[in-house]
C-alpha cells in the first residue's frame, strides 16, 4: 500500500502563529475569535471533516524581544501574543469530534513535571486517548524572566534537564499504577487496592518527586511523545524519546538528512526506526486556477509584516537582523550557535539551497517566502506535496494556515481530494487511540522499544 500523509494543522491558542501581519486580512478573524469556545469548536470539525490526523499546538512562554531589542514589533503585531493556555481548548474540540487527536506543546525547562504528567492524564482521559505531548526545551530569553531566571539555561543544558525530565515522567505514567489498581470492591469496601499504587521516590540532579502520580492511568498512559528541535543535541533527544518528531528544514533535501539522522541515531538506542514519524512545515496557497493562487498570493505579501517575520526569526534564532550596518549587508550570512534554537538560523545559513549575504537573507523575511510555500491550482499543489513527501522522507506535515479557516477550507475542498484519489491521503480513520491510529504496536501504550516502557511494573499489555 502507499505510505500515506499523516497531517496536522498547525496552530496556536494566540491571535496570530505564523502569518506575520495577515489579520489585516479581510477573510481572517482568528486574531478576535481565537478567546472563544466556538472557534475552536468549529475548527475541531473543520479538520475532522478534512480528515486531519491531529491539532499541533504551538506555545511560548513570553514575548520574542531579541529583533531591535525590544518587544514592540512582537506586540504590535500580534506575533503569537497574546497567547492563551492551549490545554484548555483540547476537551471542547474532542468532545465535537471523535478521531481528530491533540499535541500540545508543553516546555520542559519552566514547568515541574509532576503537574504536567497529571495535566496529560487528564487530558489523555478526557479524549479518550487522542493526546500527544510535544517536548520542547523554549528559546524567549523573556521566557526564562518570566520564570525567574536572569538569563535562558545554556541549550544543551535545557536538553539535560528535558532528559531527566522526561524520566520522572515515565516514572509517574509507567510505574507508579499497576493495571487494576482501580478494584471497586463493593463488598470488602475497596475501590482503589493501595498495594498496586507506588510512590516513585525520584531523586535526581534536577527534580525531586515522591507521588504516586494523582491521576489513574489513561488509555495510553504516557502520552505519544512528540518533540520539535532540529539541532544535533535535538535530534538526539529526539531519536531517544520521540514517537514523533517535528523537524524544519528550508529543503526536502535538507529535510531527508535530518529523517535519516534522527532514524540512525534511534537505531542506536535499540529502537526500531518505524516507531518514529517525521513531520516538517507544508504552507499552501491554492486555488482553483493558478491565477486566482497568485492573486491570493499577492494579496497576503501585501498585508506580510516583515517586522513581525522578523522578530520572531530573532526569537527562534538569537540573531537580531536589526544590528547589521550598510557596510555588512554584502557579507555572507553566516551560522553561528546561540543559546537559542537551531532550525530559523539554519534555514537561512547552512541548510539553504544557496549561500545567503547579509541582505539577500534579510530580503527573505520582507515578504512570504516563496521557496518554503506551494502556490498553484490544486494539481500543482499536490504534485508539490507529493514531491516533498516522497523526497524529504517525512511522514507528514505540520500545515501552515495563513487565512484562518479559509486556507484550511481551501485545502480541504481543492487538495485532499485529489491526494485522496492518488492513495496518498486518508479517506477514512483508523480506529483507537492516537498512539494506535499512527503505530501497529498492537495496544495504546508504549511499545517496549521505547525507554518509557521500561519503567512498567505489572502492567499486562501486549506489545509488538
Ligand atoms: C519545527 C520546530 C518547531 C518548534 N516549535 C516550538 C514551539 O512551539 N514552542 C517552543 O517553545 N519551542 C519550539 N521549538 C523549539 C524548541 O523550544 C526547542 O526545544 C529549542 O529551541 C531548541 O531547539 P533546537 O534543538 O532546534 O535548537 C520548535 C523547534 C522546531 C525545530
Amino acid at each position: 500500500m502507499t505510505k500515506q500523509i499523516i497531517l496536522n494543522a498547525f496552530e496556536m491558542t494566540s491571535a496570530m502563529h505564523n502569518s506575520h501581519g495577515l489579520w489585516k486580512h479581510a477573510d481572517t478573524k482568528r486574531h478576535r475569535q481565537y478567546k472563544d469556545l466556538e472557534y475552536w469548536i468549529e475548527l475541531a470539525k473543520l479538520l475532522e471533516k478534512g480528515k486531519f490526523d491531529a491539532v499541533f499546538f504551538a506555545d511560548v512562554l513570553g514575548v520574542y524581544d531579541t529583533y531591535k531589542k525590544s518587544k514592540e514589533p512582537s506586540i504590535r503585531d500580534g506575533l503569537q501574543f497574546p497567547v492563551n493556555d492551549g490545554a484548555f481548548v483540547i476537551p471542547a474540540m474532542a468532545s465535537v469530534t471523535k478521531h481528530l487527536s491533540f499535541a500540545l506543546t508543553v516546555s520542559t525547562t519552566y514547568e515541574p513535571p509532576f503537574g504536567n504528567a497529571r495535566r496529560f492524564s487528564t487530558l489523555d482521559h478526557l479524549t479518550k486517548g487522542r493526546i500527544a505531548w510535544n517536548v520542547v526545551t523554549s528559546y524567549l530569553p523573556n521566557a526564562a524572566r518570566n520564570f525567574g531566571l536572569k538569563d535562558m539555561i545554556k541549550h544543551d543544558k535545557r536538553y539535560d534537564i528535558a532528559d531527566e525530565y522526561l524520566a520522572v515522567s515515565y516514572k509517574l505514567w509507567e510505574a507508579s499504577w499497576e493495571d487494576g489498581a482501580v478494584v471497586e470492591d463493593r463488598g470488602k469496601g475497596v475501590l482503589i487496592d493501595s498495594s498496586k499504587v507506588h510512590e516513585i521516590n525520584h531523586s535526581g540532579e534536577y527534580f525531586d518527586v515522591e507521588g504516586p502520580h494523582l491521576s489513574e492511568p489513561s488509555l495510553q498512559r504516557t502520552p505519544v511523545i512528540y518533540q520539535a528541535g532540529t539541532s544535533p543535541r535535538g535530534r538526539a533527544f529526539a531519536a531517544k524519546h520521540a514517537e514523533c518528531v517535528f523537524v524544519g528544514g528550508p529543503t526536502p533535501e535538507r529535510v531527508r538528512h535530518y529523517t535519516e539522522d534522527i532514524r540512525k541515531q534511534a537505531t542506536s538506542y535499540g529502537r526500531n526506526p518505524d516507531h518514529i514519524k517525521i513531520f516538517t512545515f507544508l504552507t499552501v496557497i491554492v486555488g482553483k486556477t493558478k491565477e486566482e493562487a497568485e492573486e491570493k498570493f499577492a494579496e497576503l505579501n501585501r498585508l506580510w509584516s516583515a517586522d513581525a517575520a522578523k522578530a520572531q526569526f530573532g526569537g527562534a534564532s538569537g540573531y537580531n537582523l536589526d544590528e547589521y550596518t550598510e557596510e555588512e549587508l554584502n557579507n555572507p550570512f553566516e551560522f553561528k550557535k546561540t543559546e537559542h534554537g537551531h532550525y530559523k538560523a539554519a534555514a537561512l545559513t547552512k541548510d539553504a539551497s544557496k549561500k545567503l549575504s547579509v541582505k539577500e537573507a534579510l530580503d527573505r523575511l520582507e515578504g512570504l517566502d516563496r521557496e518554503n510555500i506551494i502556490v498553484g491550482n490544486p494539481k500543482e499543489v499536490a504534485d508539490r506535496i507529493q514531491y516533498q513527501f516522497e523526497v524529504s522522507g517525512v511522514d507528514g506535515f505540520n500545515l501552515n494556515h495563513l487565512v484562518t479557516p479559509a486556507s484550511l477550507v481551501d485545502f480541504i475542498e481543492l487538495v485532499v481530494p485529489i491526494l485522496q484519489d492518488r492513495g496518498l491521503y486518508k479517506t477514512g480513520y483508523k480506529e483507537g487511540s492516537l498512539r494506535e491510529k499512527l503505530f501497529d504496536h498492537g495496544s495504546s501504550v508504549l511499545p517496549i522499544d521505547h525507554p518509557g516502557s521500561k519503567y512498567r511494573k505489572g502492567i499486562q499489555t501486549v506489545n509488538r
